[in-house]
């Protein structure tokens, strides 16, 4: 892979920081080195002197005043070493990755922590989109993403998908319309991105199959597409065994994937992960030097005490209480819409995530439903509009999150949007007039 010809000037123009070089020869150094070297501030000084955090059903996490001390300390880019290796062994495990025995420059597998895998999907997005720039995705996507990707001016393009993900075959015929002999040539307007979110799609529940991902993997080989595998719903697919994932295939060194704990430990915690190719995770974190500097030192080194006290079978024993809460969830929002809603919606039952992607029949566009109307029913959900390329194109779809309500709310929130909509059709067709977005 020729990974310079991904880069922004501005990626390729970032320096690692000599600050931060010291940081990490002294992590890597035994304790009898003496440094004078980093304006690191002395511990010694902060109020701060140790924690003990309740685990439910297992051992306390404890920083004792070493600990602590090392806690509220400055850390290195790329993650704490013991975290970062604990999830290097992870993903070896659940996705045996092509690239973990390649060398350096064939793309070996690398892995940086990240502030939430929103900071993940940023950086990657800031290291590789020129104003311009052709990006494939299916939208509808996660609104976040939009957020990142937009304001660098690129051009959008959107990839048919359905309740499986991508459509292959939609794909190709997008990519038609370019010669892959193109590829390389300076000023080729080829995309070189694929972002998709291949679990529990944020907003559509969307899940896609092996084989999907086989050819669609093959259509990123023949475009030299890097496919950034957003999946922050991976661990909350309902069924077994888990679908394999890109990194799984990744042959070539073009997969960049973004992991998050939000869905599994805590969202507060802001601790997520970018797995790919060194060259482009490298990339990540220069930026990360020069920007956050790391993910807060004393998150990590909770999550990191946790993780090697469970080891890998208690953390996916873990993850199995999290899928059947989920499960149950979905079960519960599935049954309150077909008592509800079937007669004014339709959707698909997800299959794994949080999320339930609901189409009304006899509306064009949700927006003002939502926003003005279902207030008033209090009653909230989020319009369709939200998760467009152009926010502004309609949409007769809403996103419920079955994520937080209990079975209960969710009941009663269905029946107060199917109230909704029914008054919505009641209106007399001059009074629909007024009611944007009713057909
Ligand atoms: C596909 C996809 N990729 C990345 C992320 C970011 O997750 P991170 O690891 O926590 O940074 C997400 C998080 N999605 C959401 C977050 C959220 C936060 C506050 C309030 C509402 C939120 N809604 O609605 C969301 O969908 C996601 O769905």
């Amino acid at each position: 892979m020729n990974y310079a010809r991904f880069l922004t000037a501005v990626s390729a123009a970032r320096k690692p920081s000599p600050i931060r070089l010291l940081t990490e020869l002294q992590q890597r150094s035994p304790p009898s080195l003496i440094s004078l070297a980093g304006g690191a501030p002395n511990p010694n000084t902060f109020p701060f002197q140790s924690a003990t955090i309740k685990v439910k059903g297992g051992d306390d996490v404890v920083f004792d005043e070493t600990v602590m001390k090392r806690a509220l300390q400055y850390s290195g880019s790329y993650g704490i070493p013991e975290l970062v290796s604990w999830m290097k062994n992870l993903q070896e495990s659940l996705h045996n990755p092509p690239t973990a025995s390649y060398s350096p420059e064939k793309g070996q597998m690398e892995l940086c922590v990240t502030t939430g895998s929103q900071e993940g999907l940023c950086k990657i997005f800031e290291m590789l989109v020129n104003r311009g720039d052709n990006v494939l995705l299916d939208a509808p996507t996660y609104s976040g993403t939009l957020a990142a990707l937009q304001p660098l001016g690129c051009n959008i393009i959107n990839v048919p998908s359905d309740q499986y993900g991508i459509i292959p075959k939609s794909l190709k015929g997008v990519l038609a319309q370019w010669d892959p002999a193109d590829v390389q040539n300076t000023g080729s307007t080829v995309p070189r991105l694929l972002y998709t979110i291949p679990n529990g799609g944020n907003p559509t529940g969307a899940s896609m199959t092996l084989e999907r991902k086989q050819e669609v993997y093959e259509l990123a080989r023949k475009y030299d597409l890097l496919i950034i595998e957003d999946d922050p719903y991976y661990f909350l697919q309902f069924q077994k065994p888990w679908a394999p994932t890109f990194l799984s295939m990744d042959v070539d060194g073009r997969v960049l994937r973004t992991d998050s704990f939000s869905k599994i430990l805590s969202s507060g915690l802001r601790v997520g992960f970018i797995t790919g190719p060194k060259p482009l995770v490298d990339r990540v974190v220069l930026h990360i030097q020069a920007s956050t500097m790391h993910t807060s030192t004393f998150t990590q080194l909770m999550i990191s005490q946790l993780l090697h006290s469970w080891g890998q079978d208690g953390f996916l024993k873990h993850i199995d209480g999290v899928i059947e809460f989920y499960r149950c969830q979905r079960n519960a929002m599935l049954s309150s819409a077909d008592k509800w809603l079937k007669d004014v919606a339709e959707w698909h039952p997800p299959m794994a995530g949080m999320f339930l992607w609901i189409k009304l029949k006899d509306i064009k566009d949700t927006q003002q439903l939502i926003m003005e109307r279902a207030l008033e029913k209090e009653v909230l959900l989020v319009p369709g509009g939200a998760f467009n390329i152009n926010s502004s194109d309609p949409s007769p779809y809403v996103r419920a999150a079955f994520s937080l309500s209990t079975p209960q709310q969710i009941d009663e929130a269905f029946r107060r949007l199917a109230d909704l909509i029914k008054d919505a059709m009641c209106l007399t067709d001059s009074q629909k007039g007024r009611v944007k977005g009713l057909i």
